[in-house]
């Protein structure tokens, strides 16, 4: 995958909208004591570099909700961890790699709602351009990435190269 592919955001671009976004989170969730919730898998590293450059307290956990799998097309929606800490009443920050069709995302936010969560805010480090009526618009946002399958920072292509620090999109036709 990786030789079919083009850079369409690399690893300076990225770092730098990884400061942008902390700032603004800081600006708005510092005095919050915030629940911070990683969603797993593709969240991982956006919301780890992301927590270095938060400098004000909050608690940290994770979720797993997937439903591409190793696929480009995604599926139904499979839960396979709640987050373990008590949301009720928390300020929650749900992070994520990629709003594509914004279904995850708006699922997550649903049920930390029904669990009893004050308010949920969401970052996702790439916003993709897709021309949807998504159900979900994400409060912080890192990039926005072209209608393409797109892997890298935390983004895998069949699984592999979610370890790559810039953002990669398969070139058409590839
Ligand atoms: O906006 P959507 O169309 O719902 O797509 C976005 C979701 O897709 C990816 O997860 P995936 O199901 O691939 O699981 P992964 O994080 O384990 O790669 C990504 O991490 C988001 O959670
Ligand atoms: N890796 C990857 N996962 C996704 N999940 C939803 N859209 C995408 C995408 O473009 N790339």
């Amino acid at each position: 995958m990786l030789a079919d592919s083009e850079v369409i955001h690399d690893a300076q671009t990225v770092q730098a909208a990884v400061d942008r976004v902390a700032a603004d989170i800081r600006a708005r969730l510092a005095d919050k004591y915030p629940l911070v919730l990683c969603v797993m898998t593709g969240g991982v590293v956006f919301c780890g570099q992301l927590l270095t450059r938060l400098d004000f307290p909050l608690d940290f956990d994770y979720l797993h909700a997937t439903r591409y799998g190793p696929e480009t097309q995604g599926g139904k929606i499979s839960w396979r961890s709640a987050p373990w800490a008590p949301v009720k009443g928390r300020s929650v920050l749900v992070v994520d790699d990629i709003l594509d069709e914004g279904v995850t995302l708006a699922a997550v936010k649903e049920s930390l709602l029904r669990l009893g969560a004050a308010e949920v805010l969401t970052a996702v480090f790439a916003d993709k351009l897709n021309g949807r009526n998504k159900p979900l618009v994400a409060d912080f946002v890192g990039l926005t990435v072209p209608d393409r399958f797109v892997f890298g920072f935390g983004m895998d292509a069949g699984g592999t190269w979610r370890n790559l620090p810039a953002i990669h999109a398969k070139k058409e036709g590839a």
